[in-house]
C-alpha cells in the first residue's frame, strides 16, 4: 500500500463510525481489505465484531501481538471533510480510523514478507465503551494465539505528525464509567413544594462531585471526576420527575478509584434524604491502567532512534485504555504517534495530519520485526 492508498483506506474508514459491538460494516470493511493482500501466510478469525489475523512466520519462536480498536464515539462530527461520517452522530473522533489504517498498512507488509516469528494483529472492538480487550482476552487471545508481546499506539493530536512518545511504567489511568438515575416526583412548575425535583438533585449532585478531587483525594495523588452528560426533564413548565447524569472517574492509583467510589455513594445517600429520591449507581465499564514493560520501552526507544524518528518522552496521562487489560497480562507497550491536529481526541472537529499515516505503518512494522 501506499500512501495514498492509505489515505484512501482511512477517509472510507472515516464514512462509518459504529458503536461498540456494533462494528459491523467496519468489520466487513476491514475483511474487503484484508482479502486484498496476499493470503498464503495468513489465518483469519472473527471474533464478535473484531478480527484476529495471524501472518506464520518461517520458524516461529514467539507470537508478537499488535492491537488496533476500531469503534468510534458518538459524537456528532463538525469537520469541513468532504469523508466526513455517514453515520449521523457517530465519528472517528478517537482516531481508531487512523489506528486501523495502519494496522492495515503494517499487516500488507508482513504478509507479503513475513518473518522469523509468528505475528498476530488484533482488531478489537469496543474500546470507548464497554470494553473489548478484557472479553476478547477471555476467550478468543487465551488459547493457542496468546501473543509473547503485545503493543499498540494511540494518536496525539498535541503531537507533531510523526513523533513519537511513551514512557517506562504507568502511562494512561485506571477508569471507571458512572452513570447515575435519579427517580424523584415531578408536577406543575408553579407548586414546587408539591414535587422532588430531579433537575435539581442532579444539579447538586454535580456541584458536590466536585468536592471529591477538591477535598477528598490526598493532593499528592491525581483523579478526575467528569460528568460529560446531563439529562432530565421534558418541557420548560414541568418538574421533572426523572434526571441522569454521564460521566467518567479516573485515578492513577487503581485503589484510589474505589475511594472515589465511596464518596459518590456518601453523596448519594445524602441526596436521597435532602432531595427525597431514589439514586441508583451503575459503574459501567472498569479500565486497568496501561502500564508500560521497561524491557520493551527500552528496545522500542532504539528502534525509534535507528530509524530516526522524532521521540519525545510521555508524561502519564488520566485517559483510558482497555489495552490496559492486555499489558496486565502479556508484557508490551502502548506509544503516542503525533498527528498535529488543532482540535483534541473527542472533539467534533478532531482533523488529525494523514502526513502521520506512513510513518505509522513504517514504525509499526520496523518494532514487529525488531522487538
Ligand atoms: C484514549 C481514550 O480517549 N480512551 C477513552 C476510554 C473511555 C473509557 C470509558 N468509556 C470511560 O469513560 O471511563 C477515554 O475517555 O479516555
Amino acid at each position: 500500500m501506499n500512501h495514498q492508498d492509505l489515505v484512501n483506506i482511512r477517509r472510507d474508514l472515516h464514512q462509518i463510525p459504529e458503536l461498540g459491538f456494533q462494528e459491523y460494516k467496519t468489520q466487513r470493511y476491514l475483511q474487503e481489505v484484508i482479502a486484498r493482500i496476499p493470503q498464503k501466510h495468513l489465518t483469519i478469525k472473527q471474533w464478535r465484531t473484531g478480527l484476529l489475523v495471524k501472518v506464520s512466520g518461517y520458524n516461529p519462536a514467539r507470537l508478537i501481538g499488535y492491537r488496533t480498536d476500531i469503534d468510534g464515539l458518538p459524537v456528532t462530527e463538525e469537520t469541513d471533510y468532504s469523508f466526513a461520517s455517514k453515520h449521523e452522530g457517530n465519528m472517528h473522533a478517537c482516531g481508531h480510523d487512523f489506528h486501523m489504517t495502519i494496522a492495515l498498512g503494517a499487516l500488507q507488509r508482513l504478509a507479503e514478507q513475513p518473518m522469523e516469528d509468528d505475528v498476530l494483529f488484533i482488531f478489537q472492538p469496543a474500546e470507548e465503551g464497554p470494553g473489548g480487550a478484557l472479553p476478547m482476552l477471555q476467550t478468543a487471545l487465551l488459547g493457542e494465539w496468546r501473543p509473547d508481546v503485545v503493543f499498540a499506539l494511540h494518536v496525539a493530536p498535541e503531537l507533531p505528525a510523526g513523533t513519537v512518545s511513551t514512557r517506562d511504567g504507568l502511562l494512561f489511568a485506571n477508569t471507571s464509567e458512572l452513570f447515575i438515575d435519579f427517580k424523584g416526583k415531578g408536577g406543575h412548575a408553579a407548586y414546587p413544594h408539591l414535587t422532588h425535583d430531579m433537575v435539581a438533585a442532579a444539579s447538586s449532585f454535580v456541584t458536590q462531585l466536585q468536592q471529591i478531587v477538591a477535598r477528598r483525594i490526598d493532593p499528592l495523588q491525581s483523579a478526575v471526576v467528569t460528568i460529560g452528560k446531563i439529562a432530565g426533564g421534558s418541557v420548560q413548565n414541568v418538574i421533572a420527575e426523572k434526571a441522569r447524569l454521564e460521566g467518567t472517574i479516573r485515578t492513577l492509583d487503581p485503589k484510589a478509584i474505589d475511594l472515589v467510589k465511596q464518596h459518590i455513594e456518601q453523596i448519594a445517600k445524602g441526596h436521597e434524604i435532602s432531595f427525597d429520591c431514589k439514586i441508583n449507581l451503575d459503574y459501567g465499564a472498569n479500565y486497568y491502567q496501561v502500564y508500560n514493560t521497561t524491557e520493551y520501552i527500552e528496545r522500542f526507544k532504539q528502534i525509534v532512534s535507528q530509524e530516526q524518528l522524532t521521540w519525545k518522552e510521555a508524561k502519564a496521562a488520566m485517559t483510558g485504555e482497555d489495552f490496559g487489560y492486555m499489558l496486565k497480562d502479556i508484557p508490551g507497550f502502548m506509544f503516542w504517534l503525533g498527528v498535529d491536529s488543532p482540535y483534541g481526541l473527542h472533539s467534533s472537529k478532531l482533523s488529525p495530519s494523514e502526513d502521520a499515516l506512513s510513518t505509522g505503518v513504517h514504525i509499526v512494522e520496523k518494532t514487529i520485526r525488531n522487538l
